[in-house]
């Protein structure tokens, strides 16, 4: 069982009562004395004098589960058959299932979903390859690839183990934005290996969606796939992740009312995601950016072995600060949390500027607990699904592709990203922006209809997308 992260907890206990010695009563009390909610009751089996009954319990910390499950075993007529957590029980034979879209009912239809009719349609593509576009799944299918070496926070954990982070957002690319997403976890840590494979896997493939490659290979592995594919080849760890966090902060600053070309934003963490914010926040106009890694505050006057560090050094903190993250966050507007679990301190949080912006986006633990901070924070925000404010590449990664899918565009380039972010932002109505309300829910159906337009309408305009779509035509989306 993996250990306890933060935030809601919920398992199933099945239990067997001898009626006669104890009140099905006795057992909730028992449960909720020891901090837990019954969600749901269950009656699987009775009997003349005993029942047995799966009762669905959450808690807030593992730790209540932990003393529920210890009480009821000392409950005398209660037997404790089995826990079951609800979160591997969801994963059990894997998230997501292949279905064809017609049934194969006699012989005609065999033929022509298969061989003999089938030929037909592989020579048309044979004679012009984009038809492959029309006639198979390229037109809507996404590869979402991994090497499992950067998975969430979670570190180098390997393929097997990244496979449900992979299934999970093939599930969200369905169910959001109704791209038919694959995931694909790799036996090789070797960019010339994941180079190789990724472009002979390309041709099923409408696009390339990069997760959870550590940095500084991912960089490489993006930038050779990207000149060498013509479909968009994306790592969402960088680019999602810094769309979500431009449009997050746009909001943020709306909210505390500063500039962001005025604002010292400290960013921790400059590996995939750290580099990616960075860049988009330069690009947005921060003049005051600083970098900190394991090593302190990234300096210009230092020369690192990770060839990416020196690049970086060079462009930001331009008051070349040296020093550990406490140091360095004293008058901090702006903290982005994109390392690991724990790095951030209520003392550091003190140290900022009045108000301070918190961005905690570190999966699935992130760099402070929320509630630790909440009465001296101006906005804060985490990567989680379980408190106010997610910034998520989630709340990008379907949209974008959604439109490069609908426009065939061979690539996802900053104008198309900037769109993203700025429709991602605009979800959130001026009369409806507040600290507990920066950013939209990933369930708002608000989201990829304005990323779709927004992104669409910059493909077209810069050149990249091959196809118009109907609403496009004219002069403009509907
Ligand atoms: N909320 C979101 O949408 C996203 C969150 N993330 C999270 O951001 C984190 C980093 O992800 P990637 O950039 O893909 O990984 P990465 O492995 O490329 O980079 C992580 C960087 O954080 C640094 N780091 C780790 N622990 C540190 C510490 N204690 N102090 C200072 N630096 C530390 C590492 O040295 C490395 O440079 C992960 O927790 C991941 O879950 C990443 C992408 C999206
Ligand atoms: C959200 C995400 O992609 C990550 O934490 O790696
Ligand atoms: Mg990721």
């Amino acid at each position: 069982m993996l250990k306890d992260t933060i935030g809601g907890k919920s398992i199933i206990l099945r239990v067997e009562l001898q009626t006669e010695a104890v009140h099905f009563g006795q057992l909730i009390t028992v449960i909720t004395e020891n901090g837990g909610d019954v969600i749901a009751i269950d009656v699987i089996q009775t009997g003349p004098n005993w029942t047995v009954r799966d009762i669905t319990v959450t808690a807030s910390e593992q730790v209540q589960l932990e003393a529920v499950t210890g009480a009821i075993k000392l409950l005398q007529g209660v037997k404790l058959v089995h826990v079951s957590d609800r979160t591997f029980l969801l994963h059990l034979g894997g998230k997501i299932e292949m279905k064809p879209k017609v049934p194969i009912q006699n012989r005609d239809d065999l033929s022509r979903v298969y061989t003999p009719d089938v030929a037909r349609v592989c020579m048309a593509i044979h004679e012009k390859q984009e038809n492959a576009y029309k006639l198979t799944i390229k037109r809507n299918t996404v590869a979402v690839v991994s090497d499992g070496s950067a998975v969430l926070g979670l570190g180098n954990i390997g393929p097997y183990a990244a496979m449900p982070v992979m299934e999970g957002k093939a599930m969200l690319f369905k169910q959001l934005a109704d791209v038919d997403a694959f995931p694909i976890c790799l036996d090789t840590q070797n960019t010339e290996e994941i180079i190789t494979t990724i472009k002979n896997l390309a041709p099923a493939f409408g696009g390339i969606n990069l997760e959870d490659i550590s940095s500084p290979r991912c960089f490489e592995i993006e930038e050779r796939l990207r000149e060498e594919l013509d479909i968009p080849v994306f790592h969402d760890d960088q680019h999602g992740t810094a769309v979500v966090l431009y449009a997050g902060l746009i909001n943020a600053l709306k909210v505390v009312g500063k500039s962001i070309n005025e604002a010292k934003v400290v960013i921790c963490g400059i590996g995939a995601a750290g580099i990616a914010c960075s860049n988009i926040l330069l690009a947005a106009g921060v003049k005051e950016l600083i970098g900190v890694d394991r090593e302190g505050a990234l300096v210009s006057s230092s020369s690192y072995s990770n060839p990416m560090w020196n690049w970086y050094a060079e462009r930001t903190n331009p008051n070349r600060l040296t020093g550990s993250l406490h140091e360095i966050i004293e008058g901090a507007d702006v903290f982005i949390g994109l390392s690991s679990g724990g790095v951030l301190k209520r003392v550091d949080v003190e140290r900022m500027s009045p108000h301070p912006i918190v961005f905690v986006m570190a999966n699935p633990t992130p760099e402070i607990h929320p509630d630790e901070i909440e009465d001296i924070a101006g906005v804060i925000a985490t990567g989680r699904s379980d408190f106010p404010n997610q910034i998520n590449n989630v709340l990008c990664f379907p949209g974008i592709f959604r439109a490069a899918l609908d426009c065939q565009a061979t690539t996802i380039n900053e104008e198309m990203k900037l769109a993203a972010s700025a429709a991602i932002a605009s979800v959130v109505a001026p009369q409806e922006l507040n600290k507990l309300y920066i950013i939209p829910s990933v369930f708002n159906q608000e989201v990829v209809r304005r990323i779709r337009t927004g992104v669409i309408e910059a493909a077209i305009r810069t050149g990249v997308a091959r196809r118009m779509p109907r609403e496009f035509r004219s002069g403009g989306a509907i």
